[in-house]
């Protein structure tokens, strides 16, 4: 009897863990905890155009090509006007890129038991599943792993060692290339934002995380969310849309755009805290990921943060009388705690938290 209540404990724990296991049962409706009223904001459905389409960054012609500068000119405007480009020619080879999607695959098709050891422990915003602050809280329609990567001491032993060792060599290639790639990436915004060199250096050797999500093919895909709306409090994130199936959509100018797939092409934005270093010249974006009824979606996000002991701020290079800083400076480590118990995934409200008001601007020009 003792046995059997745990069982039926364990199931109902591994269903709300898990889409996965709980698709596993027939299921023509969603359970009402995952039904979430996104509907009544204006959106584009996937067969729309919309008057332009999210920029393109070729890599290789920004730093290569033979006019350099009206492509610096084109990610000037992709990451003013938009927060978001699709990157081509960036170097990651397709072998890498397909070995990763097999493996981060076959992480998902593990059965419950393995990827269970690896389960979000009570207290921790690391691992898999969902971390769940209430009973009432809303769940989104994925199965998630998320984990701290850099500096290798932050590793949580439990999490990224323990992985099975061919989907965490791959990772370790994958997290170096993209380590590199951010790191040119954030030089070439630094350029087109005209912030001194040693301004950006607070993201060498900074803060790398990684969220992989799978997210199950849903019966009524549009009560649901995969991933709510919720704004990057990273420098950039890059993100790999590993199975080229469509759900991202990003806020443009109020309205949900989607952002389809280009084969092998990542997707670049702008977080929190290149709003707050750019003092707002360029903004994080909104996004969502949605799901649909046929297919099973699985994306890698990875995201660049600076050191932790570093200060983020307005870059003194972009601030003075004319100017004056939007946002409070903070040291990073204090924000990304405050991120976590504040915010979670929330809209933008954690950078209107960082902002500067009216009455603190009153207050410091009275000082
Ligand atoms: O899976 C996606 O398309 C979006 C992922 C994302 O925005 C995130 O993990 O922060
Ligand atoms: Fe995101």
């Amino acid at each position: 009897m003792v046995f059997s209540q745990s069982a039926i404990l364990r199931e109902e724990v591994e269903e709300a863990m898990s889409i996965q296991e709980l698709i596993k049962k027939p299921l023509t409706s969603v359970p009402q905890r995952y039904i979430q009223l996104h509907n009544n904001e204006p959106s584009l459905l996937a067969g729309e155009t919309f008057s332009h389409a999210l920029p393109t960054i070729n890599l290789k012609k920004l730093i290569h090509g033979e006019d350099i500068e009206l492509e610096l000119e084109k990610l000037t405007s992709a990451c003013r006007d938009w927060g978001f480009f699709q990157l081509v020619e960036h170097g990651i080879s397709s072998v890498v890129m397909k070995t990763l999607e097999d493996e981060v695959e076959g992480f998902f098709m593990l059965p419950m038991e393995e990827k269970m050891k690896y389960k979000v422990r009570p207290g921790d915003v690391e691992g898999y599943g969902t971390v769940i602050g209430s009973e009432d809280q809303k769940l989104d329609w994925g199965d998630r792993l998320f984990m701290k990567i850099n500096p290798r001491s932050i590793r949580n032993p439990h999490l990224f060692p323990e992985l099975p060792s061919s989907l965490r060599n791959i990772l370790e290639l994958y997290i170096e290339e993209l380590q590199n790639l951010a790191m040119i990436l954030m030089g070439l915004l630094g350029k087109t934002l005209k912030i001194e060199k040693r301004e950006l250096e607070v993201f060498e050797d900074g803060i790398q995380n990684m969220r992989m999500t799978y997210y199950p093919p849903c019966p009524q895909p549009e009560l649901v969310m995969g991933l709510s709306a919720h704004s990057d409090a990273t420098g950039i994130t890059i993100l790999n849309q590993m199975n080229g199936v469509n759900g991202l959509q990003i806020k443009k100018d109020g309205v949900w755009i989607p952002v389809n797939v280009i084969s092998e092409a990542l997707v670049v934005n702008i977080g929190d805290i290149i709003e707050i270093m750019s003092n707002g010249a360029y903004k994080s974006v909104e996004h969502r990921a949605t799901v649909n009824s046929e297919k099973e979606r699985i994306s890698v996000a990875m995201f660049f943060l600076p050191k932790f002991q570093s200060e983020i701020g307005p870059a003194v290079s972009l601030t003075n009388p004319e100017h004056p800083p939007l946002f409070k400076r903070i040291v990073v480590e204090e924000y990304i705690k405050d991120y976590f118990t504040h915010n979670k995934l929330n809209g933008k409200s954690y950078l209107e938290h960082m902002r500067i008001t009216d009455d603190e601007k009153f207050t410091n020009a009275s000082i």
